[in-house]
């Protein structure tokens, strides 16, 4: 099992302060609009990633009138991480075991978090950087030596931009960013291609768990970013002179996406909305469990799936949920409607802890269930 076992927050938008002890499971925040709720599912995302999911900027996320936001969290093998952020000034601190960390890497290694709301669902409609990263995730995940390869990557990418935006420029000085490109890229490629069988292969297991619909018929495809049986020193010379003409590299990893369509048509133009949101649900469902066969386990964050899905639905995407997931915290806006899909559940799933969320100020309804014993 993973995930956290103890959250405490300070001046984290309306919520000044909380204590909350999490049980192993579901871990279910109700209240009215506004009240707070999503503002703890954005607590646990920065302290896995070290920012927000709502805004770019963290001051926004601070309480107004305070200097700064702290969230601390107890994970379930007894390690602490913090992450503070101040009004003024970049960055802020990030603390493993009260020490310093370097990198918010650190933090999202110890803390692999799915994260499902209303934005997740235009996964398909977005661009192929929305689906690469969703690919990236969980490449992160299963072979963390894939940053190095993909920090590499980047600034090599980020240097032969630079030297095709500047004009006149010698093919000697491109050759050497292209040469850290393509080492870079042979392993970026292998590595995502490598994840990207699994995590196709079990997302459409998954859709054949679902009634008769287009979804059975959906095929994923990976796009590595350049012409396929080419190699990319290859691509990046053919594609020279017009890169200078746009002043950026038009081929290579970063262009990568997985490709979603139904009869040759792209998914999204033959499925209907709810059924591109079981779609994104049976990716994300692929790709923690992936994730949890070769590492953790994650914590899932789902924001008000009553509104998203209807009841069906919503119970199949919890049993999903529940086959993968180290911990999950869900919100909602009624008490019932937000319980009633865990409640079919095996336990201790169906063993939801409840919060109340009101005017920022979380109250545990129940002393801790008996699912609150956290087990290896
Ligand atoms: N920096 C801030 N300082 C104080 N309050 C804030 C700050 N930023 C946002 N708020 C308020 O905090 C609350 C946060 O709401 P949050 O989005 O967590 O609520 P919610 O319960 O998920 O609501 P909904 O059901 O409408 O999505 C809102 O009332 C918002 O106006």
């Amino acid at each position: 099992m993973a995930g956290l076992s103890r959250l405490v927050l300070a001046n984290f938008r309306n919520i000044s302060s909380a204590d909350i002890a999490l049980c192993c499971s579901v871990n279910l925040f109700y209240g009215v609009n506004g009240s707070g709720k999503t503002s703890v599912l954005e607590a646990v995302h920065m302290l896995a990633t070290g920012r927000s999911f709502r805004s770019r900027q963290h001051q926004p996320v601070i309480q107004a009138d305070a200097e700064q936001l702290a969230v601390f969290g107890r994970l379930k093998d007894g390690l602490t991480i913090g992450v503070e952020k101040r009004r003024s000034g970049p960055g802020g601190r990030i603390r493993i075991n009260r020490e310093a960390a370097e990198s918010s890497s650190q933090l999202a290694a110890l803390l692999p978090l799915q994260l499902i709301n209303s934005d997740s669902f235009s996964a398909l409609e977005g661009g192929p950087g929305v689906r690469r990263r969703l690919l990236d995730w969980t490449v992160f995940h299963v072979e963390q030596s894939y940053l190095h390869a993909l920090k590499d990557y980047q600034i090599a990418l980020r240097q032969r931009n630079a030297l095709l935006r500047r004009g006149k420029i010698g093919s000697d000085q491109l050759d050497i960013w292209d040469g850290r490109m393509v080492i870079a890229a042979v392993t970026l490629d292998r590595l995502r291609e490598e994840v990207f069988e699994r995590l196709g292969t079990v997302t459409r297991e998954l859709l054949l768990d679902l009634p008769v619909s287009p979804l059975q018929q959906v095929s994923i495809r990976y796009r590595r970013g350049w012409k396929q049986g080419v190699d990319l020193g290859e691509a990046l010379q053919a594609s020279r002179d017009a890169d200078m003409a746009v002043g950026h590299t038009r081929v290579g990893p970063h262009r990568a996406d997985m490709v979603f369509t139904v009869d040759s048509q792209p998914a999204q133009s033959i499925l209907s909305r709810g059924q591109q949101k079981m779609l994104v649900c049976a990716l994300r469902t692929a790709m923690a469990r992936v994730v949890s066969n070769s590492r953790k386990p994650p914590v899932f964050l789902i924001d008000d799936l009553p509104a998203e899905l209807d009841d069906a639905h919503q119970v199949i995407f919890a049993r999903w949920v529940s086959d993968c997931a180290g911990q999950v915290l869900v919100t909602g806006i009624e008490r019932e409607s937000t319980c009633r899909p865990w409640l079919s559940l095996a336990a201790p799933w169906n063993k939801p802890s409840v919060f109340h969320v009101e005017h920022g100020r979380i109250s545990a309804e129940l002393d801790p269930a008996p699912n609150n014993e956290w087990s290896e």
